[in-house]
């Protein structure tokens, strides 16, 4: 696992999310109207040029692989990569979670680009989110869990829109936590989930004196 440390203060945290912020929800907005424009060919084949300028200024200056998870020394995370709550990963829907021990919680909007079955939520997807979420549960002492099983269940087709998940630790054993997670529309449960996470045995926290005890560790940013 990546743990690069980046020395830098909550505000500049928040200098860089407000920038990279909007520019990721843009992109966000360029994938829906991709899927759902209705303009003729010719301006489809002319928005593809514009598109590969931009990417083309963008790689000048590129990141080898992939963003990886950097912590400050206060143990903040910066996941801004992540598949389901990536703030620079316009994949991400994205998701803002919200922690207390043992239990996570986020609200989200799921629009066209997260289909599966006509007008409903892709089966691969809400599961992405529900991982996400039952990690996030089970790591609120500050330390990460994998998730070692994750069986969902769906009970009724999701359709694409405002939505709620929520994911609660019922049960620990050694290095083992045991998450169960729901996702919902107005209605009521349309997913359920149940996972073994699994805290791993050679798994070393990055150390230093500035470093916080787990306990007492903030969460990702
Ligand atoms: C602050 C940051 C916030 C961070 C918040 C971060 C949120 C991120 C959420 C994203 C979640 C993900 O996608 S995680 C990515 C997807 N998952 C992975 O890639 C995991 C890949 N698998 C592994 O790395 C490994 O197999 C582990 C870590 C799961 C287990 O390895 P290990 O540590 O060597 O485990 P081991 O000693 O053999 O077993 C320990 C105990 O767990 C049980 N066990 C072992 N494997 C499994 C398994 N797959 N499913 C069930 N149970 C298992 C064993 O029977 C044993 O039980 P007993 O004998 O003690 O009873």
């Amino acid at each position: 696992m990546d743990f690069r440390i980046e020395d830098i203060s909550e505000e500049e945290i928040d200098r860089r999310l407000s920038v990279v912020e909007p520019l990721t929800d843009s992109v966000r907005q360029l994938v829906d109207a991709v899927i759902r424009s209705e303009v003729s060919d010719e301006r489809l084949t002319a928005a593809k040029d514009r598109i590969d300028e931009i990417v083309a200024d963008l790689r000048e200056q590129q990141r080898p692989g992939s963003f990886g998870t950097p912590y400050t020394k206060e143990f903040i995370g910066m996941p801004w990569g992540n598949a389901a709550v990536g703030a620079r990963n316009a994949v991400a829907p994205p998701l803002h979670v919200r922690r207390s021990p043992g239990l996570a919680e986020c609200e989200m909007e799921l629009g066209a680009a997260y289909e599966g079955p006509g007008g409903c939520v892709h089966g691969g997807i809400a599961a992405l989110l529900l991982d996400q979420l039952v990690g996030e549960a089970a790591s609120t002492d500050g330390l990460p869990s994998f998730t070692g099983t994750l069986t969902v269940k769906y009970l009724r087709p999701t359709l694409l829109g405002a939505l709620s998940a929520r994911a609660e630790v019922t049960g620990r054993e050694g290095r083992k936590t045991f998450v169960h997670a729901t996702m919902s529309d107005a209605d009521g449960v349309t997913v359920e989930a149940d996972a073994i996470m699994i805290c791993p045995k050679d798994f070393e926290l990055p150390t230093g004196d500035a470093l916080p005890p787990p306990a007492d560790r903030r969460l990702d940013r």
